[in-house]
């Protein structure tokens, strides 16, 4: 890997902003005056008008074309309908895309447009001509797996690339070898495919964790994908690419090794969640009353569609069955279900049948649904100092988690709310601490006052 010249402290700064330009749709550019219309009017104009915005993560003084990517990746991404790049993927694709290939760690607020910034690279980097796999990508759940897979395959659309998954009971037992160029995985089954050589990686130049401050936990994930980095040919240079919308200390140490001598992007502390999620809290009486109050609440919930997050499966569990013995419509997903249940169940969620998902945390990452606009912190997140939620002695509000959980909703300009239902002191105390860490405001709401909830929702949603 070549060396690279940096600043003083190692960091990259990027160019300063100039001159923007604004891209609003007309009237009748979108034509028939339909609510549905309407509304994708309304954000469409939001979003041009954000991402002319210096001071938003979604502003950029440049276009696609300027980012050097090639012909048949421009007419993927218009295909999406993007109009402009985001800020991210102004500052991060000319240095992903620079030859020779650089390492990237990456960072930048939830719904910001990251998984386009690696997708593209991935798809830059291989050689259409060789049947074999040449760019590698992980993420922590095989939800977030398969939704990266879509991109990819919807931004390479006019291209000839093949795909494949590395997650679990997807591949049968009788394939041999994989011939596919981009492959999106888990890290387990990943390392597993690497070592009975289904996936053969000689060809490999591009290695990309997505959520990699979770791909890098010491205590979760990070053995599994340092153990599919070290399998990776030494024989050529392997571009390392890391993004999250949060680097914690404990682990950026890891990640410089990880991915060395990396340009990066980062964010400061008070940067890290963004402003159109507004945040509120309930304080209920004890657990039971939580019930009830979310029971209260459904009506709201199902406005837009809503993720309800738990910190145990049980409870996820415990709580849909209820709702749904008493006659309303909620799904429930965590890591227990099958492979292809938990598929159903993203699926159908992801395509309105269900307005109410309870779930844990195995979605908080990364998950990409527009329509969701409003989170529940049923229980707050919590971890000990190891990062281990299990083991139940000396648990802390894992700040991370709240930051990935609370956005996904507000994604990519769009408004959102949260509400955290806190319970007793202990609660009341671990919301506080978050709220100091991330530096947002969260705003009481009487827990018997649906009216105020919903005038909040109003106005945080206008
Ligand atoms: N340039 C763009 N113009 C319009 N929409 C965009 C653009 N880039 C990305 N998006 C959309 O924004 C949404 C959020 O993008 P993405 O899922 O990549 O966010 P992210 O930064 O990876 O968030 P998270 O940290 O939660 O994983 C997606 O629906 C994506 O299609």
């Amino acid at each position: 890997m070549a060396s690279i010249e940096k600043d003083a402290d190692g960091f990259y700064t990027p160019a300063a902003a100039g001159a923007h330009t604004h891209t609003v749709l007309t009237a009748d550019a979108v034509g028939e005056n339909t609510d549905l219309i309407k509304s994708s009017f309304e954000v469409s104009v939001t979003l041009a008008d954000q991402q002319g915005d210096p001071n938003s993560p979604l502003y950029s003084i440049k276009t696609f074309e300027q980012l050097g990517l090639h012909q048949d990746l421009l007419r993927g991404v218009y295909d999406m309908g993007f109009s402009k790049p985001s800020k991210i993927q102004e500052r991060a694709l000319p240095l992903l895309l620079a030859n020779p290939p650089q390492n990237m760690i990456g960072q930048s607020q939830s719904g910001t447009g990251k998984t386009a910034a690696f997708v593209l690279t991935m798809l830059s980097r291989v050689d259409f001509s060789i049947n074999k796999p040449q760019a590698l990508c992980l993420a922590p759940s095989r939800e977030l797996a398969r939704q990266i897979m879509s991109v990819v395959v919807a931004m390479g659309k006019h291209t000839p690339v093949q795909t494949e998954y590395a997650i679990r009971d997807h591949l049968p037992k009788s394939v041999t070898r994989v011939t596919a160029q981009v492959i999106v995985g888990t890290p387990g089954t990943m390392t597993d495919l690497i070592r009975r050589r289904v996936i053969d990686v000689s060809e490999v130049k591009i290695f990309v964790l997505d959520e990699a401050d979770d791909m890098l936990n010491q205590d979760g994930l990070g053995e599994q994908t340092l153990r599919v980095k070290n399998q990776l040919p030494k024989t050529h240079p392997v571009q390392i690419v890391l993004f999250s919308a949060t680097f914690p200390d404990h682990v950026r140490n890891f990640a410089n090794k990880f991915a060395p001598r990396a340009n990066k992007i980062e964010l400061q502390k008070t940067e890290l969640s963004v402003d159109n999620i507004r945040q509120f809290y309930m304080d209920c009486r004890d657990e039971d009353h939580k019930y009830e109050v979310l029971v209260s609440l459904y009506n709201l919930l199902t406005i837009g569609q809503s993720i309800i997050f738990c910190q145990h499966r049980h409870t996820a569990d415990r709580i849909s069955q209820r709702m749904t013995t008493e006659g309303h419509k909620v799904a429930s997903l965590h890591g227990a279900k099958d492979a292809s249940e938990r598929d159903a169940i993203i699926d159908s969620f992801r395509e309105g049948r269900e307005k109410v998902l309870i779930t844990t945390n195995v979605i908080a990452r990364g998950i990409d649904i527009l329509q969701v606009n409003m989170v529940v912190n049923y229980d707050l997140p919590l971890m000990n100092e190891r990062g281990d939620w299990k083991n139940k002695t000396d648990l802390q509000p894992d700040i991370e988690t709240y930051i990935h959980r609370i956005g996904r909703t507000g994604r990519f300009g769009r408004k959102g709310i949260s509400i955290n239902f806190v319970h007793d002191k202990r609660t009341w105390q671990q919301m506080e601490v978050i709220e100091q860490a991330t530096g947002r405001g969260i705003i009481r709401i009487e827990t018997n006052d649906l009216d105020e909830m919903e005038e909040q929702m109003k106005k945080a949603l206008k």
